[in-house]
């Protein structure tokens, strides 16, 4: 198959396509036929009988008069067709890319184009630009039918595409655009009038009086005049941007009115940008022409050589991606294809903020998901069906656009699995989509290697590298990631989520140390070429630096320099959740939270209050960074029905008012108050990640229940006066314990969460509080959690009576979890070891009942189908024989002895238990000399909370 390389398609739409040569040669007669082609390769079992629903491809023959070609086959129709244009050009033997036209027969197109425009059929066509010719006859005195070349370079882009093939370098010079039209327009002496330091042409001769006439009197304007809103941008970022309002009288030229604003006499000296934003926006910038220009508008001039007096107007040239200098005026105004009416709209405070936040990747982000003051860009593309708001490829699409880039170039490459001789090296590292390890926390990033491929159809495995190029071709990043994924798709929305958390680091701290930005780079496989790079991106710096430093007065904080840690907000009131439903963190990384919230500005004390977002229903992965840190911390914490309040410090001030409906009435409040944002939330739902689902859904009672009661029976038969939990996550198990006659004294919990450790210690310290009243049959003295890894030996935890670990060891890579049961059975010695994790060859059942299950969403079979794993978090899930060698060599190892059991299901049917487990039992009596050598040498995890019968509990969150 062909792939249509997008780098030729940039380079080739600076001329024609193969396509316009035929429409330009043939018209008609040419008639395109595609037609859909099944790929036999691709339907992934070459040979077999049964029709394989596979990818849609294209192949398209060209009819011509006199002969018919054929192209090859191309995932896209408009490939196909240029495929087999280009096909039929080589047969008739012209050459696009050597037949472009000459500098000097785009002159003469220039020449001709100008010439158009002054002729009498001009004047009433419908063109953008002939509405400006027409309001030149209704100029006064010496401006009379006099039309402003900065208009012509403005408002006609087929000219522009004829001056890029005299000089590429109009792309972004845009008097260099308009130096071509006046030279072409003295070249027509019989038709058109120049002047000498004039940005305006004349038609030599006056229009006959019909046509003037018939041309005006299409107008249909029933208004005498209309008053827009403008944005006034000063070339200096120190001052404010401020609304302006443009009375026009339609008897009068617009372009007149933006000049007065602009403080010039009249529109012949003001320049005028390209279009910003959609492609059917009329939204431009205004600005006086420097006065260097207007005297002298020869090519050295423009090339760069003479110095343009006047600053660069960083904010506005940003906007357009062309040099803009002095103060300039935002507008949205001007003539359509589609009626002789002048359009116009109003451009408000919020719609500006809202552009300058499209700039930033974050921030294009937060407004595809209408949620600025809430969503942020999250660091890992989980699963297609947990995504929300625009995905990453077309945010990195839109960032270029934004930026004035070409579009990102992806390629990407296929590897099939079962030729490769690689397949077991590879298998570990292929993943359904990538798993971004933040923190310590377990990020579900569907980060699902796969132990056995063939046994989920794959026949293939996808990597994608991206290219930023500057539109004159600059390559400025490059990102290349090791990680191949089973979906071509998936590859490309993870290489551009690196790319954009990347940009997204860079745009939030543009001032950080050359070493950091090529580390943090590295580390998300991008390298970078920072000629290219900073020359790109210095405008948008320029603007930010200064506005950096005019927040450090005021109380505007940068977003960088907000609370990134996961602890709750230090003024915020919050509601906390007692216990989840399962066992295991709660909610889970990669469940869906449905919440209702309002961020409000408030001053301190709470006298004034203003309310700046709000939604009724907003829907976001947990544990992928889809919100701004504090949400997610107080979320995290919340049980359903349940609503916080908090606090935060104020974000940038372009949030805020692209946030707010009156940003205008704002920005005074913000200066003379000390503000806060109020966020109150509350939880509608959630929705599980699947194992948790499937375990609810086909054990009674759920099978962790099931779990934490066979690790409950044994703890209370093994009459152990101490208990380790290892990875003890919400503190299920310890929490359960409490509730029945036991002999234990101490118990302790481990594990790597702050978030689920806190949850535990709220629990237990409910629970050993009320002792007296609610348990009043056990006998615990003292109760510990701590935060430290279980890989890590800590020797306060040595010798204890009894260890559990259950569903953690699968949370781990495989060589760390061996490296657990060494460090458990010859440093932590329990005596008695009971670890759990899941049976892989029962996934087969878990997974066809959930798809046969009525009541479950489309999307999750789909998403349940791709998760071979029953958790995306998982790294591993062993067979029964894998856990049974894993196991057995372990025990034999450390002198222990070692017996199988499980919980749902039965021993006895197969696949045997849903959850496996194993007791371990030492052999050796305790050495308890060597516990008080080594009692304080160890000491590597955190006390996190403490309890002790008599001094009550300790807290060290
Ligand atoms: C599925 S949860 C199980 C929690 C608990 N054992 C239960 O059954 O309810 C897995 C837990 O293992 C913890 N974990 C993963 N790797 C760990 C490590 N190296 N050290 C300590 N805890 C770890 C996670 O933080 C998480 O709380
Ligand atoms: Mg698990």
């Amino acid at each position: 198959m062909e792939t249509g390389g997008s780098s030729t398609t940039a380079v080739r739409k600076l001329s024609l396509t193969p396509k316009s040569i035929i429409f330009q040669k043939f018209g008609k007669e040419a008639l395109y036929i595609v037609e859909e082609v099944q790929d036999v390769a691709q339907n992934g079992c070459p040979g077999l009988a049964i029709p394989q629903k596979g990818p849609c491809l294209y192949r398209c023959s060209l009819q011509l008069p006199d002969f018919t070609v054929s192209s090859g086959i191309f995932k896209k129709k408009k490939d196909a067709e240029q495929s087999a244009a280009e096909k039929a050009l080589e047969k008739l033997g012209i050459h696009p890319s050597t037949d472009d036209p000459s500098a000097e027969e785009a002159s003469d197109k220039l020449i001709a184009c100008v010439k158009y425009f002054f002729s009498d059929e001009f004047l009433s066509s419908l063109h953008p630009l002939s509405g400006h010719f027409r309001a030149a006859l209704r100029r006064d005195g010496d401006l009379y039918g006099s039309v402003p070349t900065s208009v012509i370079a403005a408002c006609d882009s087929k000219l522009c595409n004829i001056c890029k093939l005299i000089n590429p370098k109009v792309e972004t010079n845009h008097f260099l655009l308009i130096s071509y039209i006046m030279s072409a327009a003295t070249r027509l002496p019989e038709f058109v009038v120049t002047s000498e330091g004039q940005l305006s042409i004349w038609r030599k001769n006056s229009y006959p009086p019909e046509i003037i006439e018939s041309s005006l009197f299409q107008q249909s304007d029933t208004v005498d005049s209309i008053c827009i809103t403008g944005m006034h941008i000063p070339c200096s970022v120190e001052k404010e941007v401020q609304p302006v309002t443009l009375n026009i009288s339609l008897t009068e030229y617009y372009l007149d009115v933006i000049a007065r604003k602009l403080g010039l006499a009249d529109g012949n000296k003001v320049m005028i940008s390209r279009t910003i934003g959609k492609a059917s926006s009329e939204m431009r910038l205004y600005f006086a022409a420097p006065k260097s220009y207007l005297m002298d508008q020869s090519s050295d001039f423009v090339n760069d050589k003479v110095h343009i007096e006047g600053l660069l107007n960083s904010r506005a040239s940003c906007f357009c991606g062309q040099d803009i200098y002095g103060d300039a005026i935002l507008a949205s105004i001007g003539y359509t294809w589609k009626s002789k009416d002048l359009f116009h709209e109003d451009i408000t405070l919020q719609s500006y903020y809202r552009m300058l936040v499209n700039l930033m990747p974050s921030g294009i982000y937060k407004l595809s998901r209408e949620a600025i003051l809430a969503a942020e860009l999250p660091v890992a593309f989980t699963t297609r069906t947990n995504w929300r708001g625009s995905f990453p490829r077309e945010i990195l699409s839109t960032f270029c656009r934004q930026h004035w880039l070409s579009e990102p170039v992806f390629s990407t490459s296929s590897i099939s699995l079962k030729a490769s001789s690689e397949t077991s090296r590879l298998d570990k590292k292929l993943k359904v989509s990538e798993s971004v390890k933040q923190d310590k926390e377990c990020v579900s990033g569907g980060g699902t290697a796969t132990n056995d491929l063939k046994s989920v159809g794959s026949e293939s495995a996808f990597k994608c590298e991206v290219k930023l190029f500057s539109k004159s071709q600059d390559l400025i990043l490059e990102c290349s990631p090791k990680e191949f994924y089973k979906k071509q798709s998936d590859s490309i929305q993870n290489a551009s989520l690196k790319v954009l958390s990347w940009l997204n680091q860079y745009f939030k701290d543009p001032n950080m140390a050359s070493e950091k930005l090529h580390y943090s780079a590295s580390v998300l496989d991008i390298r970078f070429y920072p000629e290219n790079f900073f020359k790109k991106f210095s405008l948008y710096l320029s603007m930010l630096n200064i506005q950096q430093s005019e927040t450090q007065g005021g109380n505007f904080l940068r977003l960088n320099s907000m609370n990134t840690q996961n602890t709750m907000p230090e003024n915020g009131v919050c509601c906390l959740s007692t216990g989840g439903p399962d066992s295991g963190v709660y909610p889970s990384n990669g469940c869906l939270l449905f919440i209702s919230y309002s961020v409000s500005l408030v001053t301190e004390g709470g006298n004034m209050k203003e309310l700046l977002e709000s939604r009724e229903e907003f829907e976001f992965e947990i544990g992928s960074g889809a919100v701004i840190p504090h949400v997610e911390a107080v979320v995290t914490q919340m049980s359903i029905g349940q609503s916080a309040r908090f606090n935060t410090e104020l974000p940038i001030q372009e949030l805020i008012l692209s946030a707010a409906d009156d940003s205008a009435r704002l920005i005074p409040l913000l200066l003379s108050k000390v503000w806060w944002l109020e966020y109150s939330i509350s939880l509608l739902r959630t929705t599980e990640p699947p194992e948790d689902r499937m375990e609810q859904a086909f054990f009674s009672p759920p099978l962790s229940k099931q779990r934490v009661e066979y690790a409950v029976q044994h703890i209370r038969q093994s009459s152990a006066t101490t208990l380790v939990d290892f990875g003890c996550g919400s503190g299920s198990l310890l929490d359960s314990i409490l509730d029945y006659p036991t002999s234990l004294e101490k118990v302790v919990g481990v594990d790597i969460s702050l978030k689920s450790l806190s949850r535990a210690a709220k629990i237990l310290h409910s629970k050993l509080s009320k002792k007296c009243d609610v348990v009043p049959y056990n006998d615990v003295k003292s109760a510990v959690l701590y935060d430290g890894s279980i890989t890590v030996f800590d020797s306060r935890l040595r010798g204890f009576n009894i260890g559990t670990c259950l569903e953690v060891i699968e949370h781990m890579e495989e060589d760390e979890a061996c490296n657990f049961g060494n460090i458990v059975l010859s440093y932590f010695q329990p005596r008695i070891l009971i670890v759990s994790t899941p049976n892989y060859e029962y996934n087969v059942i878990l997974q066809r009942s959930s798809l046969t299950s009525q009541d479950d969403d489309p999307d999750e079979k789909i998403q349940s189908q791709s998760c071979k794993f029953r958790n995306h978090d998982h790294k591993f899930e062993w067979t029964r024989e894998q856990f049974n060698s894993w196991a057995s060599e372990l025990a034999a190892r450390h002198n222990y002895s070692v017996e199988f059991s499980g919980v749902g299901g039965s021993v006895d049917i197969e696949p045997g238990f849903a959850s496996q487990i194993a007791v371990f039992k030492s052999r050796l009596p305790p050495e308890e000399d060597y516990y008080q050598k080594v009692e304080d040498l160890a000491h590597n995890y955190k006390v996190i909370w403490e309890w002790d019968s008599n001094n009550e509990s300790r807290s060290s969150l």
